[in-house]
């Protein structure tokens, strides 16, 4: 038996089922071990409760060097972090390298942003001064998705210890090798037992941990059918903080531009970074009808088509690793298969070379036909082109969905971009820039399906805690004039 979790400052065996991670292309068994039970959430939920106070209360300072040690740790292992990502999710290890620059780099964005966002100022009011404060929430859960295993996690932990809240953290059960070793990238930083605590497992350790009671809150980054479940499961509980951050169904708008091979690539960059697996990827293209966006299609199929694709340690290396699972692989090419079989058109088809490896080559199928389109995030290579008649259709059309996270215009005309801007309804909203690779000195999260208005990375400090206005005044003085109707001699 594996020691798989980490509770109070020990690493210890989970008493739920076992469960493994695997190399998307090999197959190859990366991690074995238990997931934590409904008694050991529990166990950790104590151990992180009784961390909690002597972690608030040490000063900001004291934190901020604890954060600067796991930024030091991260960078000590970076290879080895980045090795883990490429081979846990099958991404490449250039990108894998940039998801570990990402995690260091967040920790003086969230500093920063605690201080601008969340820090403390005072003036005078009247004959006194008035405070503003932040607290801490208590103990709050992070649950993380498997296609950013260290970076998204990381952006929900680092603000939150750093506002002085003590952590229990729910990886992806499709990427627990990852976070075992984030983990000890925080003990190597000497973060203090029960600060941080590791509880490994599936869906089943995923909802005895939301429904504990002695949580304060739960930061959540993953699918939309999860969040809202979350998001039920919280309702009437305006005690607790939910931070929640899901898929899309992002629409890209192109118009007719002077440099087609910028767009193209732009595009690529939009839809195939990570095997399509990034919740800001384009999910749809809006083409305008006519010669020019033919053009432009058949230039992305032409470009498209010699997209490398390959293992996450390939050398060359390729444009795009494989998707998550051969799970995932399978429904990717059923729901080609049923759009397809609804009136879709392949103009360039996804395909799975080999059977028993989740790598997928690019596809592109025209939907413009389908008469009912699934309004679902298809959270692969897949991308979705519907062709448009005018530039108010193309709006109409982009903002034809339940999701709200990503939209972006490649445009040579701002006019166009203002109206965009205006009349679409996303988080983000990109002119002529590729839709994923946000920032994390901005401010990140969707409307409608795609989140609850907590945004995260740089706004994530306001989730962290909560504001405290207080009226101070050294001493207790009776007021020179006082309200009608109150004597006191
Ligand atoms: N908006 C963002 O910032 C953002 C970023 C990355 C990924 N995502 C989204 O994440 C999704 C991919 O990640 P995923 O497939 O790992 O997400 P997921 O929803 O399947 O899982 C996320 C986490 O929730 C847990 N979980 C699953 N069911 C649960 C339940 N009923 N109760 C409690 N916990 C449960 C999982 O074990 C995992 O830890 C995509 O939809 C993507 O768009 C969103
Ligand atoms: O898969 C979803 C996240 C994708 C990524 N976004 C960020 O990294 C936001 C910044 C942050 O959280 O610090 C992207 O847009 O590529």
């Amino acid at each position: 038996m594996m020691n798989s979790l980490y509770i109070a400052g020990e690493w210890l065996a989970g008493q739920g089922e076992a469960f493994q991670s695997l190399n998307p292309v090999t197959q190859q068994v990366l991690w074995a071990g238990e997931g934590a039970t409904a008694a050991q959430v529990e166990s950790a939920v104590q151990a992180a409760r009784q961390a909690f106070p002597q972690w608030a209360r040490r000063t900001l300072e004291e934190r901020i060097s604890v954060l600067e040690a796991f930024a030091a740790a991260l960078k000590n292992h970076a290879d080895e972090l980045a090795r883990t990502i490429g081979e846990e999710t099958g991404k490449p290890l250039w990108e894998a390298a940039t998801e570990v620059t990402s995690m260091v780099n967040k920790i003086a964005i969230s500093v920063q942003s605690y201080r601008e966002r969340t820090g403390e100022k005072s003036g005078p009011l009247g004959d006194a001064t008035a405070v503003l404060r932040h607290k801490p929430h208590g103990v709050v859960a992070v649950f993380g998705p498997y296609n950013f295993p260290g970076h998204l996690p990381n952006g929900h932990i680092v603000p939150a210890l750093l506002a002085g809240n003590s952590v229990l953290f729910k990886p992806s059960e499709l990427t627990p090798k990852v976070a075992e070793l984030t983990v000890k990238c925080w003990i190597e930083a000497g973060l203090p037992a029960g600060v941080l605590n590791l509880l490994q497992g599936a869906r089943e350790t995923g909802i005895a941990l939301a429904a504990n009671p002695g949580i304060d809150g739960l930061f959540f980054t993953g699918s939309s059918r999860t969040g809202n479940h979350l998001h039920q499961q919280f309702a009437g509980r305006p005690d607790k903080i939910l931070a929640l951050e899901m898929g899309g169904n992002n629409p890209l708008v192109v118009d007719q531009v002077a440099d087609l091979d910028a767009a193209v690539y732009t595009i690529i960059q939009s839809a195939f970074i990570s095997a399509g697996q990034r919740c800001t990827c384009a999910r749809r293209l809006l083409v305008p009808q006519g010669a020019w966006g033919d053009s432009l299609l058949k230039r992305l199929v032409e470009v498209s088509s010699t997209i490398q694709v390959g293992a996450f340690d390939q050398q060359p290396a390729p444009f795009m690793g494989s998707v998550i699972s051969l799970g995932a692989a399978k429904a990717l090419m059923d729901a080609q298969e049923q759009l397809l079989a609804n009136g879709a058109v392949a103009l360039l088809e996804m395909t799975q070379p080999q059977a028993q490896s989740a790598l997928l080559t690019p596809g592109i199928v025209d939907v413009t036909a389908v008469a009912e389109r699934p309004d679902e995030e298809l959270f692969g290579p897949l991308l979705q082109v519907i062709r448009y008649a005018d530039f108010g259709a193309a709006i109409t059309e982009a903002n034809n969905t339940a999701y709200g996270l990503a939209a972006g215009l490649l445009s040579d005309s701002e006019a166009r971009y203002q109206q965009f801007w205006l009349e679409s309804r996303a988080g983000i909203v990109n002119w002529n820039k590729q839709l994923t690779g946000a920032a994390s000195s901005a401010p990140f999260g969707g409307v409608g399906a795609s989140g609850n208005h907590r945004a995260s990375a740089y706004y994530a400090a306001d989730y962290c805690a909560y504001p405290v206005a207080s009226l101070e005044t050294p001493s207790l003085v009776l007021p020179a004039s006082l309200t009608p109707g109150v004597k006191m001699a």
